[in-house]
């Protein structure tokens, strides 16, 4: 059975998963499902030295040595990309330095991202229970491809969206395009009642695959890192008693550090895309991250109040950061006092599909509402021991990208169970 806004009535799953979750406030934003798609490449971590030594046909000693130990550092376990053995017989060219390589790239990046976001997307409506017909905006993210018409047509096209879809592209947002993707469709959702945005995000690394060198250390940090993947969430307000809200998205900010546009600097050139990663960006996050997230708490409504027993602190608040790497996350855990199961759902992400820049947020949110799933669906609910992390309602979920810029966005977990706790 469909209903008027083009939802399943019969997804059993939203139907209890609705019945459980905290209300949403009318007009406010939620994200009403999230879903995701990869390449058909599952790159094993222990396996990426040999591999990518072999196919860049690079026997450089010290710089394997080194690669074998980011690839331990990084913590990545498991990740998804498009380039593969196949793509490297047809376009050899790719393996090799200094040749303009730009076009075969893009060839292949432009298809690949286009179908993995239809993947998602397809993944994210199936999950929302409605119907593509009833998608009013079209939000789309990614840095990895360049042409016009752009991205978001072709996803349009490939979805069979309206043609009367109102599409943004958000383009080469980098790691922080997920999050500014979810302000963007806050907004237009906040803005058009009875909208619904699908928001989707798009990757792949194949722009920046290329042999090893001593003159470009941050290159090996990407190798060990970067993962491809697409991410999709639908964004609404005044869910029907038929969808299963899952986040709702309160302030949102965007802010960007003056003086730091070199710390992670990506160039489009005849050889692909030229990205830079500065050694001293954990340390610039750790910096200001504090600053951004008290401007973003202010907005709630206890903590602009007096002090007091409801004021939001830090251990009161999910954590939902985008993790550029384990430096980052491990810095923001010391500069805000976090408790270390705080970052579980960043470090999840991280630890299966590598840094897939803008989609990550998208992983670790998806990883939150599991955790929810399985606490409600725990036969006994454990004593939670002493100190032990606990569902919170409200959080913030943080991502940072070129610029440097950080985006924020104050939330409710409407899955949280709070009286679990
Ligand atoms: C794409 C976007 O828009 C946004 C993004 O998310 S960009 C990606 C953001 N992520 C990062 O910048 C990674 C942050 N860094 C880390 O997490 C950690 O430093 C790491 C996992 C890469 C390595 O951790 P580690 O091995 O414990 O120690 P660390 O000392 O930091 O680094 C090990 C080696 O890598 C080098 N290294 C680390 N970061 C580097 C960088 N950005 N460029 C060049 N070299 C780097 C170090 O100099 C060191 O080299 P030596 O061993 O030869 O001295």
């Amino acid at each position: 059975m469909v209903s008027a806004r083009g939802v399943d009535t019969t997804t059993a799953a939203n139907k209890q998963q609705q019945a459980t979750c905290l209300a949403p406030n009318p007009g406010k934003a939620t994200i009403l499902a999230l879903g995701h798609a990869f390449p058909q490449q599952l790159v094993m971590q222990d396996y990426v030295v040999e591999g990518f030594m072999r196919n860049t046909n690079c026997n450089d000693p010290e710089l394997k040595e080194k690669l074998a130990r980011l690839c331990k550092t990084t913590t990545v376990k498991t990740r998804y990309v498009v380039m593969s053995d196949e793509i490297l017989k047809s376009y050899p060219e790719l393996a090799q330095e200094g040749l303009p390589t730009m076009k075969q790239r893009l060839d292949i990046s432009n298809k690949a991202v286009t179908q993995m976001a239809t993947e998602a997307s397809l993944a994210c409506v199936k999950a929302w229970g409605g119907d593509l017909s009833a998608i009013t905006h079209l939000v789309y993210v990614s840095s990895s491809e360049a042409r016009f018409p752009g991205g978001d047509l072709h996803l349009a096209r490939a979805l069979g969206l309206s043609p009367d879809v109102r599409r943004v592209m958000l383009a080469f947002t980098g790691c922080s395009g997920g999050v500014a993707g979810l302000r963007v469709a806050k907004g237009l959702a906040e803005s058009c009642p009875g909208a619904r945005v699908l928001l989707a995000t798009s990757e792949t690394t194949v722009a920046g695959f290329r042999p090893p060198s001593p003159d470009r250390p941050y290159d090996l940090v990407g190798v060990a890192l970067f993962g491809d993947g697409a991410g999709a969430a639908v964004v609404g307000t005044d869910p029907t008693p038929l969808e299963c809200p899952l986040f709702e998205l309160h302030s949102a900010l965007q802010r960007f550090l003056p003086g730091t546009e070199k710390t992670i600097d990506g160039r489009l050139t005849e050889e692909g895309i030229k990205f830079q990663l500065g050694r001293e960006l954990p340390h610039i996050i750790e910096a200001h991250v504090e600053s951004f997230c008290q401007k973003l708490i202010k907005e709630h409504p206890a903590a602009a109040a007096a002090e007091g027993d409801n004021m939001l602190t830090y251990d009161k608040m999910f954590w939902a950061v985008h993790p550029g790497g384990p430096a980052i996350l491990t810095k923001m855990e010391g500069r805000l006092g976090l408790d270390g199961g705080k970052l579980r759902a960043s470090r999840s992400a991280l630890r299966d599909f590598g840094n897939a820049s803008s989609n990550t947020i998208v992983y670790v949110l998806e990883n939150m509402v599991e955790e929810s799933r399985q606490r409600a669906e725990a036969p006994e609910p454990e004593p939670e021991p002493e100190g032990a992390d606990q569902e919170c309602e409200w959080g913030l979920i943080l991502a940072f990208g070129p610029g440097i810029t950080f985006e924020g966005i104050l939330a409710r977990n409407l899955q949280a169970r709070l009286g679990a706790n």
